[in-house]
């Protein structure tokens, strides 16, 4: 009896063991991923489940043999004197202590976007041979609060420890805008922790530290005057775009990388490309050499060669062709008279820039069609230079306004740009005989009190349209006297879609006025000259 009594009690137990464990098992499971999770999180491993946590314990970037150096970075003469005193502190502190000379303890450097400013930093650090520690201002200002500041301190302690040494923290503006801009945005706290924190450490080096701190900006107008005080960030470099032999400079490093054809005058090519890439950046001139390499790829060409350069200079400038868009005939046509109102304004007006070539194959985001001028350096505008490229500007609507019944969205970009000029003539440039030699800032940012009367208001207003108003009735009478001359460049540009210079000069004869551009001149003259590389 007892015997038989067992069995099923095993039974019984066996049976309820199972199934509660086959019902505890979804728990189990979740429980057991949760803790793998939370582990994985915590140690800031790849795939954590706070996508934040390994941004947060990557602390900031360090490289001990910096291979860049000042050969690397063409074209900024000056910049590359100022923070050459660096250099030498760095290499030999001991020199500047023995008479009893404080270095400067960091710089700002400043410039628009890509003009080498990180290049230069990191060149400074190879110059010297020293480590070279760097961050983004926008990577300290973590959501958590606290972080941002014990950063700093890291970065610090690991520059002092490995000294002589350079940081370098991008994007300063990041954490040291100015303490009363941009409240009311969320953040701002652990942002002013931030920067309280780089100021602490600034403050706290003594001499002995041969820590040498440089930070990059595009917006040194909005810096916190603390951080630019003596022993702080008390010396500031201006990194501008290059201009002409800056940009030749700067072709020469990035075409080191390119192969061109061996029977290429690599000094010829430089001159040339310098002459189409005004107002180009270096990053802007890198990034040309690396499509024309990529443009000559995908044409299989054994060669990087110059109608590559000049088919990537186009597309850095005005986008992609999109041969797929397709327009409608009509749209076409518009684009067509649209494009020609310009060049034909750009060929009689004395003061625009010359042209070099009008499409309208789609290009980019949303421009119909294209066209390139030759803008030279220039550094003074004169009243009747802006004039011109303001009527130019508007030669595309006007010449709508004369050849169809209805006039389209396409020139808001013109009108943007007219505007624009014409507020700067008025607001700052005292061009305006009725507002005088005044100065009015145009962005006053989130002030919006206008610092100017009513009446002044009213003045301003009827001056700006008056100056438009008048580039758009010297724009018509050219157009309408120039007609005929219109409908040849039109009628070209519907049946080949791109005219170049070449074709102008054919069409129209050549431009009634010299180049001014001495580096058009001899771009123009070297291509007449010598064809292609
Ligand atoms: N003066 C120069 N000489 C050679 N190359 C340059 C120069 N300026 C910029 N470049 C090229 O452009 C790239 C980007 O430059 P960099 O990042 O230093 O610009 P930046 O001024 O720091 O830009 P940002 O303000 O956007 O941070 C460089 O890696 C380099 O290839």
């Amino acid at each position: 009896m007892p015997e038989v009594m067992w069995i099923p009690v095993i039974y019984v137990q066996t049976v309820s063991i199972g199934k509660a464990l086959f019902q505890l098992a979804p728990s189990l499971l979740l429980l057991g991923f949760l803790l793998w999770t939370t582990k994985k999180a915590l140690s800031g491993g790849a795939g954590g489940i706070f996508g934040q946590k390994k941004k947060t314990f990557k602390k900031f970037n360090a490289e001990k043999n910096v291979k860049v150096n000042f050969a690397d970075v063409a074209g900024c003469d000056e910049a590359k004197e100022e923070i050459m005193e660096f250099v030498k502190f760095l290499k030999n502190p001991a020199k500047y202590e023995r008479l009893g000379a404080k270095i400067p303890r960091g710089a700002i450097l400043s410039g628009p976007p890509g003009t080498g400013k990180t290049l230069l930093a990191k060149a400074t650090a190879g110059e010297a041979g020293v480590p070279f520690y760097s961050v983004s201002g926008s990577e300290f200002v973590e959501m958590f609060v606290g972080v941002g500041a014990s950063r700093v301190r890291d970065l610090f302690k690991t520059a002092r420890e490995n000294a002589p040494s350079i940081v370098f923290v991008d994007e300063i503006d990041a954490i040291g805008k100015s303490r009363g801009k941009g409240k009311g945005m969320g953040g701002n706290d652990e942002r002013e922790n931030t920067l309280n924190q780089l100021l602490v450490e600034m403050d706290g080096f003594s001499t002995s530290d041969h820590v040498v701190v440089l930070a990059g900006t595009n917006r040194a107008d909005v810096l916190d005057s603390a951080l630019l005080r003596p022993g702080r960030f008390d010396r500031k470099i201006y990194i501008s775009n290059p201009e002409l032999e800056g940009r030749k400079d700067i072709f020469g490093v990035h075409l080191k990388k390119i192969r061109l054809a061996p029977s290429c005058d690599l000094d010829d090519l430089k001159g040339r490309l310098s002459a189409l890439t005004p107002g180009m950046s270096g990053a802007d001139i890198a990034n040309v050499c690396n499509e024309a390499a990529l443009i000559a790829a995908r044409h299989n060409e054994e060669y990087v060669r110059l109608h590559d350069f000049e088919q990537s200079i186009e597309r850095v400038i005005a986008g992609l062709e999109k041969k797929t868009k397709l327009l409608s005939p009509d749209e076409k046509k518009v684009v067509a008279y649209h494009e020609a109102g310009h060049a034909i304004c750009g060929w009689y007006l004395e003061y625009a820039d010359p042209l070099l070539k009008v499409s309208i194959v789609p290009r980019g985001q949303g421009a119909l069609g294209y066209a390139q001028y030759l803008p030279a350096d220039i550094f003074l505008y004169t009243t009747q230079k802006m004039l011109d490229r303001m009527t130019m500007t508007l030669g595309g609507r006007v010449s709508e306004e004369l050849h169809f019944n209805s006039v389209t969205s396409g020139a808001s970009d013109d009108f943007e740009k007219v505007t624009g000029l014409a507020q700067r003539m008025v607001l700052q440039c005292g061009m305006s005989p009725k507002i005088g030699t005044i100065s009015y800032t145009i962005d006053r940012g989130q002030d919006m009190t206008k610092p100017y009367s009513e009446r002044t208001a009213k003045t301003i207003d009827s001056e700006i349209r008056r100056i438009v108003d008048e580039c758009h009735e010297r724009c018509k009478n050219l157009l309408i006297e120039k007609a005929d001359q219109v409908e040849l460049v039109a009628q070209e540009l519907l049946t080949k879609e791109v005219i170049t210079r070449e074709d102008m000069i054919r069409l129209l004869g050549k431009r009634p006025f010299a180049n001014r551009n001495d580096a058009f001149d001899k771009y123009l003259a070297g291509k007449d000259e010598k064809g292609e590389d």
